[in-house]
């Protein structure tokens, strides 16, 4: 993807943090109040990645990779220590108006802020003033909204008493009633059900697909990047690993598919020389075979076998990204 006309752009990006020291101890302590050290803490190492505009590209990396840190420097609350950054064309962290209103930062630990006494109506309506938002198009994106998250039932109700779920739904609400163009989601199913889970993963396909917005997302749990993303970005200690298809990802990681066959007759020996015999119950078989034997194979034994079902499955993608943090992408 060419930087020109690019909605994000990250070119060497680093950042250290300056983390005071604590000493233990009273005496330590009072001792640090009048004589302040600190110690460094790199978090991002020259990240480099562009996304283009209307790309959903997931974020992912290990606990304090620096997804966090990177999303930050993004939407323009931290300034990072060297390299550059543009994000529709603007350097976040001079944070204008004009580049404010058209990105959102939506976290999944702090889905709303702002004083939790007001209704979601009334924090609507504030956003709305925020971002100035003409009438008629807050009008038709809180119906939009409002249809789409289900939020009907929570428009009158204090922030303060809302579920985790219900706050995220309100949060995505308040971010998207001024239609941003790109959204960074940090971490947007941390907490929820299966049920607030997956209606979270809908809605962002269907925002992304209305309105052509960019969107990067972090999640650990990598049902909501299998089912949101086509490209991922994979860092770890602050570097970029892996930038590139989910699919070529797996293939590269996992020589292996595995061959599922139900076939109540046939003979173990051979199964066996068809692949490693992985699983074994009442006639279904799971063969471990390598890539580019597969086809070969699937096609020996459903001519040489009573075969009754026959299924090609990619391995689990917990395990092709364990593997990739563990043992890295090569
Ligand atoms: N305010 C801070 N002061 C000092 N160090 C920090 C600060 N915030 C983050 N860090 C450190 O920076 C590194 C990257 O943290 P970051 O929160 O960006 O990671 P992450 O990939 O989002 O992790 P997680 O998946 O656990 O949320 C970690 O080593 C973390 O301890």
């Amino acid at each position: 993807m060419s930087v020109a006309g690019a909605a994000v752009v990250v070119e060497d990006l680093c950042m250290t943090y300056r983390a005071p020291i604590r000493g233990s101890g009273w005496k330590e302590t009072l001792g640090s109040v009048f004589h302040r050290r600190y110690r460094e803490v790199p978090a991002v190492r020259n990240a480099s990645f562009v996304l283009a505009p209307g790309e959903v590209v997931g974020f992912i990396g290990p606990n304090g990779a620096g997804k966090t840190t990177t999303m930050k420097i993004l939407s323009g609350l931290l300034h990072a220590t060297s390299g550059q950054v543009r994000v529709l064309g603007h350097s976040p962290w001079q944070r204008r108006a004009d580049f404010l209103r058209r990105i959102a930062f939506i976290r999944g630990s702090q889905p709303v802020g702002g004083p939790q006494e007001l209704t979601v109506l009334d924090t609507l309506r504030y956003q709305r003033l925020l971002y100035e938002v003409p009438p008629a198009e807050y009008q038709r994106s809180l119906d939009e909204l409002t249809d789409l998250l289900d939020l009907e039932e929570l428009l009158a109700r204090q922030l303060r008493a809302l579920s985790l779920g219900e706050k995220m739904r309100a949060g995505l609400a308040l971010s998207l009633v001024y239609r941003p163009q790109v959204m960074f989601l940090d971490e947007p199913t941390l907490g929820l059900d299966v049920t607030g889970a997956t209606t979270m993963r809908r809605f962002v396909a269907e925002y992304a697909q209305q309105t052509g917005a960019t969107v990067l997302l972090t999640s650990h749990y990598l049902a909501d990047v299998a089912t949101l993303c086509p490209r991922l970005v994979l860092i770890d200690k602050g570097s970029v690993q892996y930038d590139g298809r989910l699919d070529d990802l797996a293939a590269k990681l996992s020589p292996y598919k595995l061959v599922r066959l139900t076939a109540p007759n046939a003979d173990e020996e051979r199964l066996r020389q068809a692949g490693d015999v992985i699983e074994a119950s009442n006639g279904t078989w799971v063969l471990r075979v390598p890539r580019e034997d597969v086809a070969r194979t699937t096609a020996r034994l459903l001519t040489e076998l009573d075969v009754a079902d026959l299924a090609v499955e990619e391995a689990s993608l917990d395990v092709v990204i364990d593997r990739a943090y563990r043992e890295g992408v090569g």
